[in-house]
C-alpha cells in the first residue's frame, strides 16, 4: 500500500513538475516575463547592470517556419523583488537578506522583429505584430542582428551606432541626402554638439562632391565664424582643413580679410540687381504697416533696377504713399548701400546657385556681421535659390539642395511673416527640392506646424522638457519613450529620427577632428590602390 501510494505521489510529483516548469534552464533572470505588445518586461540580478537605450534581442523560435528575433530598446530600469509591500526598502534592522529575491526589472520597447522564413530562406525586418513568447531568453544585441541597419542608410556619414553608451563601430550611420529636401532639423542645448555634427555633416558631403557622387548641394551660412578654419582657442579645426576634399567646397566671405588671407576664399558679393524690395525687411527692425506697403507695391512693379535708380538720384517715387513714410524707406536704403558686400557690377550669387545645383558644399562665413545683415543675405540667397530650382522644377535628374540656418526660431517662429521666405521653403521648398536644415537649442519656439514639416531629426542633448515636448509632438517616428534617454544624452550622442530606417536610432557622432583624420587615411589609401590606375576626379 505504501509502495502504490508512493508511486501514485511520485506520479503526481512528476506530473507537477512537469507542469509547473514552462522553462527549464533554472534561471528567471534575462527571459520575457511581461507585458505587451509594446512594452517587454525583463529581470535581471539585482547586482547587474544595464544601461538605458541598450538594445537586446530576444529570439523566438515557437513557430515551425519562421525564427523570429526581437529587438528591443530599454526605457526605464527599476529596483523590484518578489515581496509585497515595502519589506526589501524598510530601513529597519540591521542587514538586508534574501538576495535571491531582488533583482532588477528591466523595461524594453520593442523596435521590430527580424523574421526569418526558413522555407523561403528570406530575412526581413519588421514592425512587431505580436509579443514574444513567455520566457523567451533575452540577450545582448549582437553586431549580426544590426546588420539589417546598414541597407536601410543613406549616403552621408555623421557617426556610427550607438548601443547604450557602447559605440558599435561596424554600424556606420549614414543620412540620406535624396530626401534631405524634406527637411531635416538638428536639436540640442548649447554645447552639446550641433556645429560639429554640422561640419562632420558637410565634410561627408564634400567627400561626395570631390568625388563627383554628390546628389545634394549644401548652402551653410555661419555667422560664428568657426567653420572654415575652426577655432584655435577651442582647439577644434574648420572645413578648409580637409584640403583632400577642397574640390566639393567653395567658400565665400563678407570679411574680406578672410578672403586675402587665404587663396579658397572669395569674398561675397551681392548684386545691387539681385535684391528685391521685400529683402530689405528683415533687415531693419519694426517695420509700420504703411512702410510695409509701400515696400510691397514698389516689389509688385517688378522694376529690376529700382535700386540703381534710387543709387543714382536718391529719390524713390511710390504712388499714394506719404512723404514720411517715404523718407524712412529711403533712409533705410541709404544705409543698405553702405553694406560692403552690396555691389554695383558684380554678384556671387548666380555662381553659388550653379555650385550648389554641381552638389557642393556652400559656405558662406559671415563672421562678425550683425544679425540682421545675417538674416538678410540669408534670405535674400533662399529666396533666389527657390526661385531658381522651382524653374527647373520638372527636372527629376537634378540634385536637390539643403539650406541650413542657425539659431533657426529667430525665422520659423511663425510670427508676423515679415521673413516668412524660410516658412515657404519649410512649406513648399520639398516640391522643388529645396529643404532646409534648421539648427536650434530651442526647438519649442519652432512653430508646430513648420516642425511637423521636419522628416529627419536629429536630436541631441535636450534639457528643457518644453523643447523635448515638442519634438516628440510633431516627429514621425515615436520618441515619446525616449524622454529619459534624451535628457541623459552626452556630448556627440543623439537620437536620429529620418525617413527610410524603421526606428530612431542612437548614433554616436563623429568628432569632426577624428572623423577628419580618418578621411584623410581613407583618401591615401584610395590613392595607394588606385597607384597605377589612373584616378580620375572632376575637375576643381
Ligand atoms: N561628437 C562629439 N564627440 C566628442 N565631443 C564632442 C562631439 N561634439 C561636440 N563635442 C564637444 O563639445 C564641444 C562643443 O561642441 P559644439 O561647439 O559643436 O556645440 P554646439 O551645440 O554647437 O554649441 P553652441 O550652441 O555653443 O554653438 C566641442 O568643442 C567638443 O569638445
Amino acid at each position: 500500500m505504501k509502495n502504490q501510494l508512493s508511486i501514485i505521489g511520485d506520479d503526481i510529483g512528476s506530473n507537477l513538475l512537469e507542469r509547473k516548469i514552462v522553462d527549464k534552464t533554472k534561471t528567471t533572470t534575462y527571459k520575457i516575463i511581461s507585458k505587451d505588445v509594446r512594452e517587454f518586461h525583463f529581470i535581471i540580478p539585482y547586482d547587474e547592470r544595464v544601461e538605458l537605450g541598450q538594445i537586446f534581442s530576444i529570439k523566438d523560435y515557437s513557430v515551425k517556419d519562421d525564427e523570429i528575433t526581437f529587438l528591443a530598446r530599454v526605457t526605464d530600469i527599476q529596483h523590484d523583488s518578489n515581496y509585497d509591500g515595502k519589506w526589501d526598502t524598510t530601513l529597519k534592522g540591521t542587514a538586508f537578506y534574501d538576495e535571491d529575491q531582488i533583482f532588477n526589472r528591466v523595461v524594453a520597447e520593442p523596435l521590430g522583429c527580424i523574421t526569418f522564413n526558413k522555407k523561403m530562406g528570406k530575412k526581413e525586418f519588421k514592425k512587431s505584430k505580436t509579443i514574444p513568447l513567455k520566457f523567451s531568453e533575452v540577450e545582448k544585441a549582437s553586431l549580426d542582428e544590426f546588420r539589417f541597419l546598414t541597407e536601410k542608410m543613406g549616403d552621408l556619414e555623421v557617426g556610427y551606432l550607438r548601443n547604450g553608451s557602447q559605440v558599435v563601430e561596424e554600424i556606420g550611420v549614414k543620412l540620406n541626402s535624396e530626401i534631405m529636401d524634406h527637411h531635416m532639423g538638428v536639436f540640442a542645448t548649447t554645447g552639446m554638439g550641433k556645429s560639429n555634427f554640422m561640419k562632420v555633416f558637410a565634410a561627408s558631403c564634400m567627400k561626395k562632391a570631390s568625388m563627383g557622387e554628390s546628389k545634394l548641394g549644401l548652402l551653410l551660412a555661419d555667422p560664428h565664424g568657426e567653420y572654415l578654419m575652426g577655432s584655435a582657442k577651442n582647439n577644434t579645426k574648420g572645413l578648409l582643413h580637409l584640403s583632400e576634399y577642397k574640390n566639393g567646397l567653395r567658400c565665400y566671405s563678407t570679411n574680406n580679410k578672410n578672403a586675402k588671407e587665404n587663396a579658397e576664399v572669395e569674398t561675397l558679393k551681392i548684386g545691387i540687381r539681385d535684391i528685391n524690395p521685400t529683402d530689405i525687411l528683415p533687415l531693419f527692425g519694426e517695420w509700420r504697416p504703411a512702410q510695409k506697403e509701400a515696400i510691397e507695391i514698389m516689389d509688385s512693379e517688378n522694376a529690376a533696377d529700382w535700386l540703381e535708380s534710387f543709387k543714382e538720384n536718391r529719390e524713390l517715387v511710390i504712388k499714394d504713399i506719404h512723404e514720411k513714410t517715404i523718407e524712412v524707406i529711403k533712409r533705410r536704403l541709404n544705409l543698405l548701400l553702405r553694406y560692403s558686400y552690396i555691389d554695383e557690377k558684380n554678384s556671387s550669387i548666380d555662381k553659388i546657385i550653379k555650385q550648389l545645383k554641381e552638389g557642393k558644399v556652400i559656405l558662406i562665413d559671415m563672421e562678425g556681421i550683425k544679425e540682421r545683415s545675417e538674416l538678410f543675405l540669408l534670405s535674400l540667397l533662399s529666396r533666389r535659390i527657390l526661385d531658381e530650382y522651382q524653374k527647373d522644377s520638372l527636372d527629376n535628374d537634378k540634385n536637390t539642395c539643403l539650406i541650413a540656418i542657425e539659431e533657426a526660431q529667430r525665422v520659423l517662429g511663425g510670427g508676423d511673416g515679415s521673413i516668412s521666405g524660410f516658412e515657404i521653403i519649410a512649406r513648399e521648398g520639398r516640391k522643388f527640392g529645396v529643404g532646409l536644415c534648421a539648427i536650434t537649442q530651442q526647438p519649442k519656439l519652432v512653430d508646430k506646424l513648420l516642425l511637423s514639416q521636419f522628416n529627419t531629426l536629429v536630436i541631441m542633448g535636450l534639457g528643457d522638457r518644453n523643447d523635448r515636448k515638442c519634438l516628440e509632438e510633431s516627429a514621425k517616428q515615436d520618441l515619446t519613450t525616449l524622454d529619459v534617454e534624451i535628457q541623459t544624452l552626452e556630448k556627440g550622442e543623439a537620437i536620429i529620427s529620418t525617413l527610410k530606417v524603421p526606428f530612431p536610432i542612437p548614433v554616436t557622432i563623429h568628432l569632426y577632428e577624428d572623423y577628419i583624420k580618418q578621411l584623410k587615411e581613407q583618401d591615401k589609401d584610395l590613392n595607394r590602390s588606385s597607384r597605377g590606375k589612373k584616378l580620375v576626379r572632376p575637375p576643381n
